[in-house]
């Protein structure tokens, strides 16, 4: 199996005052390609501060993350900026779709900071939005969709740029139960159909059983790792 994350005994210490709050506290683990993968804690557990730091946006106190084979620590700004471009997609809670464009230019989007010609980008994301599902609302601005199509137009467009891994920040946040469960039965599916791995944190436990594996954090520790059967979930 390809490892695609690698985490070495990363610490991320804050000053607050005169105290000092551990976010991380020795955390290490791999990731493979293909894997979809769940960080879950409780408020303040430190998943955001994990996820900022696999995707290269806070550097750690101490320790490494390594990426594809590449040192993300040891990275500046401007390399940061053309690693994540090339080899990162994001998924955000609060889908960051831009309010004048149509589904299918929301999705293409990021494929012209790549240079990527027009007729080729439009092209690509309109496959994107009927891999998702979104076949019929290729022409609908965001304020025309609903809360789960709009987040679905998010997952196309972390999607288009073929990441090596899709990071997701409580993805679903925003979405009652009932879409929140259908769009991570679309994440799930899709990223085994394209053999993404993606990196989901959420302090939902219901949400974090659609990964392969769960990492349970805890006062910036990671205090336990389930798997799970893929044939036993596909069952439910
Ligand atoms: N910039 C900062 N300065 C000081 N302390 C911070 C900073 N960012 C995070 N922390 C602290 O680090 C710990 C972990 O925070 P983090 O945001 O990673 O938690 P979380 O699990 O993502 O929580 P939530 O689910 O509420 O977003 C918390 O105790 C938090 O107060």
């Amino acid at each position: 199996m390809q490892k695609v994350i690698e985490v070495n005994d990363l610490y991320k210490l804050y000053r607050v005052g005169d105290e000092a709050v551990r976010a991380l506290n020795g955390v290490s683990f791999q990731i493979y390609k293909g894997e979809f993968c769940a960080i879950v804690g409780t408020s303040g557990s430190g998943k955001s501060t994990l996820l900022n730091m696999l995707a290269g946006l806070e550097k750690p106190t101490k320790g490494e993350v390594v990426i594809s084979g590449r040192h993300i620590e040891k990275m500046n700004e401007e390399q940061l900026v053309k690693f994540r471009r090339e080899h990162v997609g994001f998924i955000f809670q609060s889908f960051h779709l831009i309010g004048t464009l149509d589904a299918v230019e929301n999705v293409a989007l990021p494929l012209s900071f790549r240079g990527v010609k027009r007729s080729v980008r439009m092209k690509k994301a309109d496959q994107m939005l009927d891999l998702v599902k979104l076949g019929k609302h290729k022409k609908h601005l965001p304020n025309q969709m609903s809360g789960g199509q709009q987040q679905r137009v998010g997952v196309a467009r972390a999607l288009v740029m073929e990441p090596d891994i899709i990071f997701a920040d409580e993805p679903t946040g925003n979405l009652d139960s009932h879409t929140s469960k259908e769009v991570m039965h679309l994440m799930q599916t899709v990223v085994r159909e394209q053999k993404r791995t993606l990196v989901m944190v959420t302090h939902d436990l219901q949400l974090a059983s659609y990964a392969d594996r769960i990492f349970h954090i805890i006062d910036g520790k990671i205090v336990k790792v389930e798997e799970k059967q893929r044939e036993k979930e596909r069952e439910i």
